[in-house]
């Protein structure tokens, strides 16, 4: 397998190995674990009565709460600062340009412009997945946003996909529309509850430029079936929409100032319309769960479809009858570099009984390599884990395995 990483080359590796982290229920390259201190404050327990999508914490005024409770989102004013912004606006750059290249990351051009040579914020629609990108990672972990976070998934939270959008001006309706769509179609993990995904504009966000839309109060509904909607101009692969979009039900523009963030529920119904400004319309994301949260199995859902064109898009990329994840998996320490020896060694921990990982939470570990890490119980107690191994799956057959038993695997964590 580290033939095959060879060949693909490190571009193509890091994207197999993006993919299949998607597809794989067991950890991929695994990057040490980081824990940023949550505040540990909220009750886990949902407030019994009133209010079921916010958890008890002295933060939410009792209207904000009501808020998301009726209308399935909140949007707080001026939470991150222009400092932090220009910081991600330049880090985006560095990563058009290639100056960068995070392991991992998802660089996804205009579909009309993809045949261009090189990359510029002029071609670059959205990088996805920049959870090794420690720049930009920073957003997922500052305290202002986790605060909020706190208040929906609990003090154990999981930075589950990042997304960092750069609508383009679109003048002849080629590119990036987001239909409306749940959120949660795209998430093998439940309950949805405990799913909030964080979104701050980088520039002023409106009608025109394409801004958010959501129809308030759509979370109290059912996951519905999406697919690829009839809609003007070009569908970006992979960006489902709602088959029968929700007519009765208000839509309403988030227009937003640079640095406003809101806070949304996985079932709200929302999207975005394209952007007929000559700027860009840039926002940063990123989809937080509780670590309790449990994966499904997609198997006979709504979701099923999205798992198969997934499974289709790999094996043809790769030139694949069929993708055998366990084959794939054990190249990982191929195909990320200068991740070996977390990734071999999380590669022993999965195929014996015990490994570093389990040797760790049992107080037993004292290689120097291992100094510092973070075992999961500890992660459990307030705690923000970044960690891309527990990057959802499609494929996952075990429908009561917890996030944060998919971070290890193996061991009794509680
Ligand atoms: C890892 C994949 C995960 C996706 C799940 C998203 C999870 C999100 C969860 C959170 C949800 C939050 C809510 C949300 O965000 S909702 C939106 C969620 N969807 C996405 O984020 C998809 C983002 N895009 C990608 O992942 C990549 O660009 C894909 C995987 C699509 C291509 O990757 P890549 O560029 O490396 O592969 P390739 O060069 O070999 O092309 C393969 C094929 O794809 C065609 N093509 C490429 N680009 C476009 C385009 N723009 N328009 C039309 N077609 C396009 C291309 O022609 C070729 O077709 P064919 O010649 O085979 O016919
Ligand atoms: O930023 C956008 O334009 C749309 C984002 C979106 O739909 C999402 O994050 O689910």
């Amino acid at each position: 397998m580290e033939r095959l990483g060879e060949r693909l080359g490190e571009r193509s590796a890091a994207r197999l190995a993006a993919v299949l982290r998607h597809l794989s229920p067991r950890p991929a390259a695994a990057p040490a674990p980081v824990s940023i201190p949550t505040s540990a404050q909220v009750s886990v327990v949902p407030q019994s009565g009133r209010f079921c999508y916010t958890l008890d914490n002295d933060l939410l005024t009792t209207e904000q709460r009501q808020f998301y409770e009726d209308n399935g989102y909140l949007l707080i004013k001026n939470l991150v600062s222009d400092e932090d912004i220009e910081r991600f606006r330049k880090e985006f750059w560095r990563i058009c340009r290639r100056e960068v290249k995070p392991p991992g990351i998802m660089i996804m051009k205009d579909e009309s412009l993809r045949s261009q040579f090189g990359q510029s914020e002029n071609v670059v629609n959205k990088v996805q997945d920049f959870q090794e990108d420690e720049e930009l990672f920073r957003y997922c972990t500052l305290p202002e946003v986790l605060k909020y976070v706190e208040c929906f998934t609990g003090p154990n939270i999981m930075a589950m996909h990042t997304m960092l959008i750069n609508k383009l001006p679109d003048s002849d309706k080629q590119t990036f529309l987001h239909p409306m769509h749940q959120d949660l179609h795209y998430f093998p993990f439940r309950p949805a509850s405990r799913i909030v995904c964080a979104w701050t504009a980088m520039e002023r966000a409106h009608q025109d430029n394409g801004c958010l839309v959501v129809q308030p109060g759509t979370h109290r509904t059912a996951l519905k079936p999406h697919g690829y909607p009839e809609c003007e101009g070009k569908t970006n692969k992979l960006f489902h929409g709602l088959l029968d979009e929700d007519e009765k039900t208000p839509k309403v523009h988030l227009v937003m100032e640079k640095g406003d963030t809101v806070f949304f529920h996985p079932l709200l119904i929302h999207g975005s319309g394209i952007n007929r400004t000559s700027g860009f319309r840039k926002s940063i994301s990123c989809h937080f769960a509780s670590s309790e949260c449990h994966y499904i199995d997609v198997k006979n859902t709504t979701q099923e479809h999205l798992e198969k064109e997934l499974q289709e898009m790999v094996c043809k990329k790769y030139d694949a009858t069929s993708v055998e994840l366990k084959t794939y998996g054990t190249s990982e320490h191929g195909l990320c570099k200068g991740k070996e020896s977390t990734c071999r060694r999380l590669r022993e921990e999965q195929d014996g009984e015990r490994g570093p990982e389990n040797e760790l939470l049992l107080g037993k570990n004292t290689d120097p390599a291992w100094a510092g890490r973070i075992p999961f119980v500890d992660l459990c107690k307030g705690n923000l884990a970044k960690f891309c191994t527990a990057k959802f799956s499609m494929l996952i057959h075990n429908d009561s395995t917890e996030l944060g038993q998919l971070m290890y695997v193996k061991g009794n964590l509680t």
